[in-house]
């Protein structure tokens, strides 16, 4: 009945008044104690409860896709493909997969009580945290909102969402479609608040009282943001920067890596964390991929993503950041770099189009070899052997995603298992992102913990150990351990652990005799304080 209900209701208007979007300390404060407080009703709803109110914003999202993406596009400066890629399929495969298999990770887990503990019963039960805080950046308005947002609802939390300064308009908008998912299945007032403002809103949610933080932006602001929650104690999963490595072996079948590899570069203008900047390819294979991609890149159209026509590549989002990327194609270019393709900035007035880049003759010292480029930019380093392969897809800062490619699976497998990274796909690009049951996170500057799949699901958890008997009489502590300790005490506790862990069967027998000695006489063993003088 609300599905139906829902389902009928239309999209909310798009106007937004950006009046009075930046919040202030107090304002984040207040708007975590009111998620606080819808939290304690929303932590004993059913699994069923939470399924319906995520099926209810799916539908939204199915029946509103186009919306979703034309507001994407237009704050964001990607085109619509794109933005169905990244903002909407994205977050319905992450409904369905909590939908489908998200209780059966957070139901009580049954685990062995171990050796000793043999008549115990022992299990985690997954309670949820509270409040989730989630400070997300602007490169996906819609997914890095619902993103967090969902996996806190499902786990029975409450959500309070940080969105990016530059991402204010479209988040607006958004939160209508959730306010109204929420109230069309009864949810609690403020059990999502969705918080605009610039970093100073941000540093209030890591210390405002959240109980679980996730942070999704550069690795700059990152130790910034791990700085304050050391401050309160505030436990953080950390999603920072990348520059993932695309290795492709000189047996792979070219024709279908190149359009991977052009897609895995030029997605949203580049504008990706798990985005493959540098394509590390054999050398037979080298000036062949460089051939395609530069035929291809001079056939793509660039321009407004929200503008009549058919675009490939829009725009970059940031003021500011298509300087960062002429000057790290600059640098390249003046350390012998060769670019093929683009790698000029157009006149600023006719806005931030950095145009698909196509570089080689990329290597170390140079400030691309190492910093996030974060735009429109393939950079081809050919090698030779496979384990130069691995070093150079090693030799980076950032450890986010990577993809390796071969015909032979195995051998993909096999250099995928020695990249330093969070995630690898083998003969694909970035598919790890799309089987949600897989955590996301990374390695080394790319940040720390996971966030999505069961362990980012049960990450938005306590997870409490408990533990009972195992058979309907209660165990109690054996008289002699009973304060006052008897003198076999120590014995006994000697006696024990021969019993259970001696390695051998001769002593584990020892044990027992002695054991039994500390309650019955028996010849040759000598028990309590006696022992010790004899
Ligand atoms: N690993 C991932 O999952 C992931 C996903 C998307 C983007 N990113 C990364 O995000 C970066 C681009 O996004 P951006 O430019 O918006 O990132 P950013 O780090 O500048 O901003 C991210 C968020 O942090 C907030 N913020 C700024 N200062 C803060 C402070 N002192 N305390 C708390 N919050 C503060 C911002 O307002 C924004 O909401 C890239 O480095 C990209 O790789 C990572």
């Amino acid at each position: 009945g609300l599905l139906a209900w829902a389902g009928k209701q239309r999209v909310p208007a798009l106007e937004v008044d950006l009046e009075g979007t930046r919040y202030t300390h107090m304002d984040v404060r207040a708007a975590i104690k009111e998620s606080k407080e819808a939290s304690k009703v929303w932590r004993s709803s059913s699994f069923a409860q939470r399924r319906l109110l995520l099926k209810t914003l799916v539908k939204y999202v199915v029946e509103n896709q186009e919306a979703i993406c034309r507001i994407s596009a237009r704050d964001s400066g990607k085109p619509l493909v794109d933005a169905s890629f990244g903002e909407v399929l994205g977050t319905c495969e992450k409904i369905w997969w909590l939908c489908s298999e998200g209780e059966r990770y957070l139901k009580p887990e049954s685990r062995s009580a171990g050796y000793m503990m043999f008549y115990k019963k022992a299990r985690v039960e997954y309670h949820p945290v509270g409040v989730v805080g989630a400070i997300v950046p602007w490169n996906y308005p819609f997914h890095n909102i619902l993103n967090p947002l969902t996996a806190a609802l499902f786990a029975g939390n409450g959500a309070v969402i940080k969105v990016s300064e530059h991402a204010t308009w479209s988040a607006l908008a958004y939160e209508r479609v959730i306010d109204a998912a929420l109230a069309a299945v009864g949810a609690p007032k403020g059990l999502v608040r969705i918080v605009t403002g610039y970093g100073e809103a941000g540093n209030a949610l890591v210390t405002g009282g959240v109980d679980k933080l996730i942070f999704v932006g550069s690795t700059a602001i990152g130790h910034k943001v791990l700085e304050a929650a050391a401050t309160t104690l505030t436990p953080v999963v950390l999603e920072l920067g990348g520059k993932d490595a695309f290795v492709i072996l000189e047996d792979a079948d070219l024709a279908t890596v190149t359009a991977t590899a052009l897609r895995g570069a030029f997605q949203s203008c580049g504008q990706n964390c798990a985005g493959a900047e540098r394509f590390i390819v054999h050398r037979s294979l080298a000036d062949r991929l460089l051939e395609r991609a530069v035929d291809v890149v001079r056939r793509m159209r660039q321009g407004p993503a929200a503008g009549p026509e058919v675009v490939d590549c829009g725009s970059m989002c940031m003021p500011g950041q298509a300087e960062k990327v002429q000057a790290l194609i600059d640098d390249a270019v003046a350390k012998g770099a060769k670019v093929l393709a683009g790698g000029k900035l157009p006149d600023q007035s006719k806005g931030l189009f950095y145009p698909p880049t196509v570089i080689t003759g990329v290597t170390r010292g140079m400030r691309i070899w190492e910093e996030e480029v974060f735009g429109p930019v393939m950079t081809v380093i050919p090698f030779d052997t496979e384990d130069e392969a691995i070093a150079l897809a090693n030799d980076c800062p950032f450890g986010l995603g990577s993809a390796v490619f071969s015909r032979s699976a195995a051998r993909a497998r096999r250099v995928g298992a020695q990249l330093e990274a969070g995630m690898t796909s083998i003969n694909d690009f970035a598919t790890t992102y799309m089987c949600q049951s897989l955590p996301f996170g990374g390695v080394k500057e790319s940040g720390f913990d996971r966030f999505a799949g069961v362990e980012g699901l049960r990450g938005l958890c306590v997870p409490k150990a408990v533990a009972e008997d195992r058979w309907p009489f209660s165990t109690a502590i054996p008289p002699l351990l009973q304060y006052p300790v008897s003198d076999k005490a120590f014995e006994f506790c000697q006696a024990l652990v021969c019993m259970f862990y001696a390695p051998d069967l001769s002593e584990n027998f020892k044990g027992l005799l002695r054991l039994a000695a500390c309650f019955v006489p028996l010849p040759g063993f000598v028990t309590g304080r006696a022992k010790k003088t004899a």
